[in-house]
């Protein structure tokens, strides 16, 4: 990552104009009537302060009841008012948080959507700052628009109050503004202490989390009973928490010392300020009104002060924040886009790689170096290597997932890095060896293959029964409609309290992500990582005859460990070391005795050994 702390998205000017920008975009009229009940909670304070001092000094005066009731009922009026407007700026601000946060949540995610690669998904440290950044997305825009309304709202109140202290007391007004100043320094050199612990232990609390869904997790229950490790982990947990702990520590402490002891210096100065007042009135150099103002106006800007700090320490440590969220919101994306993305036409020669060396980082070693591999239009290849050499690395690079650091790969001639991501990868269908089980239904689980055909049943239908799935899928409770799932009831949409979504196996789960993969069969290109993995040795035969019926004459990948599965494809690429070691069929490659003969002849032995009866049927 190469983002600085201050970003390329300029400064905290630039954060607050984007916070106006969102709140102007979400709800122009609401924020007009928020910030004018701001400004008028800010007038507020200081006219009843000069209504109180008015209505004293006529009671003092002995005037008619008909003079005194004027102030009277502006005090009452005002009162009303206060009342009201508080309730409004608390309804204004809840409902200007929730289409504020909607608006900020949909940027960061559009931003990380398209991101064309998974590099930067993959990096520890944009991790840290995504999970800044989303949580920055939800509160940040309301702390900054709050946190600048309040500063607004002490801001007027204090010019008030101030004014009406100079009046009586101008050297009591110059002592409370040159006060109000380190007040205001302090508050904001803790707020960049607290922005800047928390990106330090945002890493301990990733762990923290971590640690936290392995011990509540149904995936990772089984094995964290059966080997007795959750007092293991709920220890790691707490160590985490206990570094983030020392962290926040430190800096409470800090803000503790800091803030205690300008709060006692500010008491002092107004006991001091009360004492001169009363002294002065005394002595009739003050009336009844003039100590009534004094009074308030010394609290009221006191109190305005410290909003003020408060506030703009607010606004300073919700910018802070809020500039990890503008950072990835304004992202360009991890892999380069071309301005004029040449059209991904359906393929008619072939795939090629030429030359691909391959890193995921610069520190780590090449996966691939100097790959030449031509997938011809039509063709079925089967990719065979050991663990670790590089077949699914190949996979995520025919997908763009990542580019090459050295060498193109080629569709059609044109290289990938010239076409738009969303239309190469159109023309692909694939099964991850890490596929997916989402928490939804088992026809959204099929149907987001092809999103067009989310609801074409008949469709759906047609891909579960390729991939052997439908037997299995309408036994289940609601037949299609029946959700995967451990988290949610029924689905994420419907989270009623009667259970009825299922749990699948891990071989009735993969034919789901294989059904998936075949919605798209229609693609130019299928890719099947493993597919049939976790299948039963039956379903694993019927599947892979399946497969060959539809690879027939079909641009395919199909890597597998099970090299038997691989015996009819036009051609076989052994991985090593980065190359091709050698291709061929199989016929032709059992014949050079080289690695995939050896692996070959280990796998019959193993089947033959273990139960000669059945190798016909289930051989390698
Ligand atoms: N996201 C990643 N970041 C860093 N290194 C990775 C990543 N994915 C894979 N690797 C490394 O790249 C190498 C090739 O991995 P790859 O998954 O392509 O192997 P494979 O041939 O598919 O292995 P297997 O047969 O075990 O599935 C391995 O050394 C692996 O550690």
């Amino acid at each position: 990552m190469t983002i600085t702390e201050s970003g390329p998205v300029g400064g905290k000017t630039n954060s607050l104009l984007a916070v106006v920008k969102i709140v102007w975009a979400a709800a122009p009229g609401k924020a007009v009537a928020h910030l004018s009940l701001n400004i008028l909670g800010g007038v507020l304070p200081v006219l009843t302060g000069w209504l109180v001092k008015v209505a004293l000094d006529r009671l003092s005066d002995r005037i008619s009841m008909g003079e005194l009731l004027v102030p009277a009922v502006a005090l009452a009026v005002v009162g009303v008012v206060q009342a009201f407007s508080q309730h409004a700026i608390n309804y204004f601000r809840a409902d200007l948080s929730r289409v504020t946060s909607i608006i900020a949540q949909g940027n960061l995610f559009t931003s990380v959507n398209g991101f064309v690669g998974l590099a930067r998904l993959e990096d520890p440290s944009f991790l840290d700052r995504l999970r800044l950044a989303s949580m920055s997305g939800r509160r940040s825009t309301n702390e900054v628009l709050e946190g600048s309304l309040g500063f607004a709202r002490a801001v007027i109140t204090s010019i008030g109050f101030l004014t009406s202290l100079t009046v009586i007391a101008p050297v009591m007004a110059a002592f409370l503004l040159i006060f109000a100043v380190p007040v205001l320094m302090a508050e904001l050199a803790l707020s960049r202490r607290r922005a800047d612990m928390l990106l330090r232990i945002s890493s301990h609390e990733r762990r923290e989390i971590f640690y936290d869904q392995l011990l509540t997790s149904p995936e990772a229950a089984k094995e964290v009973r059966l080997f007795g490790i959750g007092s293991f982990l709920l220890r790691r947990m707490q160590t985490e928490r206990r570094h983030a702990d020392r962290e926040r520590r430190v800096v409470d402490r800090r803000e503790f010392r800091t803030q205690s002891t300008l709060a006692a210096l500010s008491a002092s100065i107004s006991g001091a300020g009360l004492v001169w007042a009363l002294y002065a009135s005394a002595h009739g150099s003050l009336s009844l009104g003039d100590v009534s103002i004094f009074i308030a106006a010394v609290a009221g800007v006191q109190a305005a002060a410290a909003a003020l700090a408060a506030e703009g320490a607010r606004v300073h440590h919700a910018l802070a924040l809020f500039q990890h969220y503008r950072e990835i919101a304004c992202m360009a994306s991890d892999l380069p886009r071309s301005a004029e993305p040449a059209a991904v036409l359906p393929l008619r020669r072939g795939i090629e790689f030429q030359n691909v060396w391959f890193r995921y980082t610069e520190d780590q070693p090449w996966v691939l170096r100097g790959l030449n591999l031509c997938i011809p239009e039509g063709a079925a290849i089967g990719i065979v290597g050991v663990n670790g050499a590089g077949k699914s690395t190949l996979v995520k690079l025919l997908c763009r997932f990542y580019d090459p650091g050295k060498g193109a790969i080629l569709w059609d001639g044109v290289d990938l890095r010239h076409m738009s991501p969303e239309d190469l990868r159109q023309r692909i269908g694939a099964v991850f060896q890490d596929y997916m089980s989402y928490d939804l239904s088992v026809r959204e689980n099929i149907g987001i293959g092809d999103l067009s055909r989310l609801d074409d049943m008949p469709a759906i239908m047609e891909a579960a029964k390729l991939a052997d799935a439908h037997e299995t899928i309408v036994q289940l409770p609601h037949g299609y409609d029946t959700a995967i799932t451990r988290i949610f009831f029924h689905g994420p949409e419907d989270d009623s309290d009667e259970s009825s979504g299922v749990c699948l196996s891990g071989g009735q789960a993969q034919r789901v992500a294989l059904a998936r993969a075949l919605l798209r069969n229609d693609r130019d290109l299928l890719i099947l990582d493993e597919p049939s993995s976790g299948m039963d040795a039956e379903a694993e035969h019927e599947m892979q005859a399946t497969l060959r019926v539809l690879r027939k004459g079909k641009t395919s990948l199909l890597i597998s460990h099970r090299l038997g599965t691989l015996r009819e494809a036009d051609k076989i690429v052994v991985l090593a070391d980065g190359v091709i070691a050698e291709d061929g069929t199989h016929k032709e490659l059992l014949g050079r005795a080289g690695l995939y003969a050896r692996l070959f002849t280990l796998q019959s032995a193993g089947y033959q050994e273990s139960d000669d009866a059945l190798s016909g049927r289930v051989g390698p």
